[in-house]
């Protein structure tokens, strides 16, 4: 169709009205989009974010706030200079700067190693560090969770710490870690301390990396532990023993169950810390000193049977190492996990203990590894079993038995660590499975699963009432301070920490009260009548014997009394008047002086030494009758006594006894 020029002069117009209306159109839209795209910002989460990181940032300031005004409002309670440490800043910036000293003094770590170079925070006094700061922010939200987590779980422990106990029956697993002296051939080795213990408490792991790793080097950071206590390299055994297990002996003499249990890497020092040395002894040789030492103390009031038992799990087998023989299996009854047929050792004395240890120990399974001369390559429990038994007032016999189980771990270790030869990987393989099984049981126990995972491995089962039965737990991680073990040493500290986390139940007295039968009852009563006959018998006896020689030592008195010349003619016989006759014993004397009838006429005198001779030689009779009957009364009251005793200690053990209650 065709367009007239007119109209296509104002159509122009109309478009050039409607272009230009378009465009303020756009102008206003565009002012209105730009509007609502601030509105509708994809980046206000963000903002958030970092208001939610700005608060959590002024939560973490107002409780280290709190913490500081407590310390000055509680002087006594004031962090020391190395507690402060932990606010301001990580001690492996200490132990970076010795190596860094270490490190300049010796240029062949220059070519090896550079340390951990973790990116600095951007703080309120170091607000310049722009560079990466979505990571910083990221970090420090991390961070400030962490130590707010830290701090809640801190107090929590602290109100617990005095004796693990959580509430109602509730107790947890004490987790103490213990540093070993760097070994010559890691020096030689070149290797570098990465672990530093602070305030007897804290543990900082450092990470060291080799400076063309660069993927690493930018991960690396420093790692902080806490637990009940954490011993240095220079602590001595002794303190490690009353530290950790002296009061569980207490109350395994009170009849509570108690277990101590060596973890950590191989050659990390778990046998050194439980056996020792002959000149440092370790946990388990003074537990058995102590134990003796107190039992000595008390025996006074009671019998006390001291049982023992020591036995390995070695490539998943039982074994005696008392009396090595067939593997043994487990079973379980109403005492726990035991190993049947196991032997038990009565022991009496700490000598006794020592040698049926050493004995154990030649038995054990231990071989030379890369990583450890004499690495042990099966888990050992040495258990004492202490049995009290002792009468109540009502005669009721008390029976507590408590059972100290000391275990020393095979250490967990990589493949490359030890040999390759087919049984020593095939050792280590085993000793991992079960501490693989150790792990699962305490994450499960952690988790408050129902299902707890015991039944993986031998070494768990055995396991079982340390972790989770009524027992007072105890755990040693044993750690390397070599940069060399960083990633055992990580993984044993990461378990430890986890396993302080691991609720028990309280350990109760296992206390057993026999009541005696009626027939009992009059039985002990009868042999408590006795044996207070017996007593005032005997007593008698010692009377009349006194008696006797008081009348003796007259008679001779009289004799030896100054001589009249009648008294000294009374006293000799006619034939053998010499005075060396009046040296001779008693009974000679008694017996030799002999009357004739011509004493009789010489006075008073002679009569009353003849009367005392004759009262003396009556008393003897009597006497001599006495002791006869009173021998014989004794013996039948003794073997009545005996009889009774018997027939109490059957009825006991035979278990005819008439309510057994067990005390709460
Ligand atoms: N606290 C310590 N003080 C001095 N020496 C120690 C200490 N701890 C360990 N050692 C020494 O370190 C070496 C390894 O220790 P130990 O045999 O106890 O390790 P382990 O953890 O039992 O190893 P494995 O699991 O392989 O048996 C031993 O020579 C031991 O004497």
């Amino acid at each position: 169709m065709p367009v007239s020029t007119r109209s296509q002069i104002s159509s122009t117009q109309d478009e050039q009205q409607r272009s230009r209306s378009r465009r303020s159109n756009e102008e206003t839209q565009m002012s209105n989009v730009t509007n609502n795209f601030t509105f509708r910002n994809p980046h206000h989460g963000l903002k958030e974010k970092m208001r939610a990181l700005t608060l959590l940032y002024e939560q973490q300031k107002k409780a280290s706030a709190i913490v500081r005004s407590n310390n000055i409002s509680n002087p006594s309670s004031s962090p020391k200079p190395d507690q402060e440490k932990r606010f301001t800043s990580h001690p492996s910036a200490d132990l970076l700067t010795s190596c860094q000293r270490q490190e300049q003094k010796d240029p062949k770590f220059n070519n090896v190693m550079r340390e951990n170079t973790v990116p600095l925070l951007p703080t309120m006094a170091n607000p310049t560090a722009e560079t990466a700061k979505t990571t910083v922010v990221r970090k420090l939200s991390m961070v400030g969770t962490r130590n707010v987590q830290e701090q809640e779980k801190m107090e929590t422990y602290a109100k617990t710490e005095k004796n693990g106990r959580i509430g109602g029956d509730e107790s947890r697993i004490h987790v103490f870690v213990r540093l070993r002296p760097m070994a010559k051939k890691e020096k030689e080795a070149g290797s570098r301390c990465c672990v530093k213990i602070v305030n007897k408490k804290d543990v900082y792991l450092t990470e060291f990396a080799n400076e063309n790793d660069y993927l690493r080097l930018k991960r690396l950071k420093g790692r902080h532990f806490s637990f009940d206590a954490s011993f240095p390299d220079s602590t001595t055994q002794h303190e490690v023993y009353t530290t950790t297990t002296a009061e569980l002996v207490e109350e395994v003499l009170q009849g509570r169950n108690g277990s101590v249990f060596c973890y950590g890497a191989t050659g990390a020092g778990k046998t050194y810390t439980m056996l020792g040395t002959l000149e440092n002894p370790g946990v388990m040789v003074l537990a058995i000193k102590d134990l003796f030492t107190s039992i000595r103390q008390r025996s006074f009031d009671g019998n006390h049977v001291v049982q023992l038992s020591y036995l390995e799990v070695y490539n998943e087998t039982v074994r005696d190492l008392l009396s090595p023989g067939r593997p043994l299996v487990l079973r379980e009854d109403k005492q726990g996990i035991v190993a049947a047929g196991i032997t038990q050792y009565r022991a009496y004395s700490t000598d006794e203990v020592m040698a049926l240890l050493q004995r154990g120990n030649q038995n054990r399974t231990t071989e030379p590894t890369r990583a450890n001369e004499t690495s042990s390559r099966s888990h050992a429990i040495l258990q004492v079993v202490v049995e009290y038994r002792v009468k109540d007032a009502l005669m009721n016999i008390v029976n507590r038995v408590g059972k100290l189980s000391l275990i020393d771990l095979a250490g967990s270790e990589r493949a490359l660590a030890t040999d390759q030869r087919t049984l020593r990987s095939l050792e280590g393989a085993n000793i991992n499975r079960s501490l693989l099984a150790l792990s699962s049981c305490i994450n499960a126990l952690v988790e408050g699963k129902k299902h707890i995972p015991y039944r993986n491995s031998k070494l768990t089962q055995l396991l079982k009432d340390s972790l989770g039965g009524a027992c007072n737990t105890v755990m040693i991680a044993n750690i390397s301070p070599s940069n060399l073990s960083f990633g055992e040493t990580q993984n044993t500290l990461h378990w430890a920490y986890r396993a302080k986390e691991i609720r028990t139940k309280t350990s109760d007295t296992n206390e057993e009260v026999i009541q005696v039968s009626e027939t009992g009852t009059d039985q002990a009563k009868l042999l408590l009548e006795l044996q207070k006959e017996n007593r005032e018998l005997r007593v008698q006896l010692t009377c009349q014997q006194q008696k006797l020689l008081t009348l003796q030592a007259q008679s001779l008195a009289a004799n030896a009394s100054p001589p009249t010349p009648s008294s000294v003619m009374s006293l000799e016989t006619p034939s053998t008047a010499q005075p060396k006759e009046k040296s001779k014993p008693r009974s000679t004397f008694l017996t030799r002086t002999c009357f004739t009838p011509e004493s009789k006429k010489r006075g008073p005198e002679e009569a009353v030494v003849k009367e005392l001779r004759l009262t003396v030689k009556a008393l003897e009779l009597e006497m001599a009758r006495m002791k006869k009957d009173h021998a014989t009364q004794l013996k039948q009251k003794d073997d009545i006594i005996r009889e009774l005793s018997r027939k109490i200690e059957k009825t006991s053990e035979v278990g005819v006894k008439k309510g057994v209650t067990r005390a709460s």
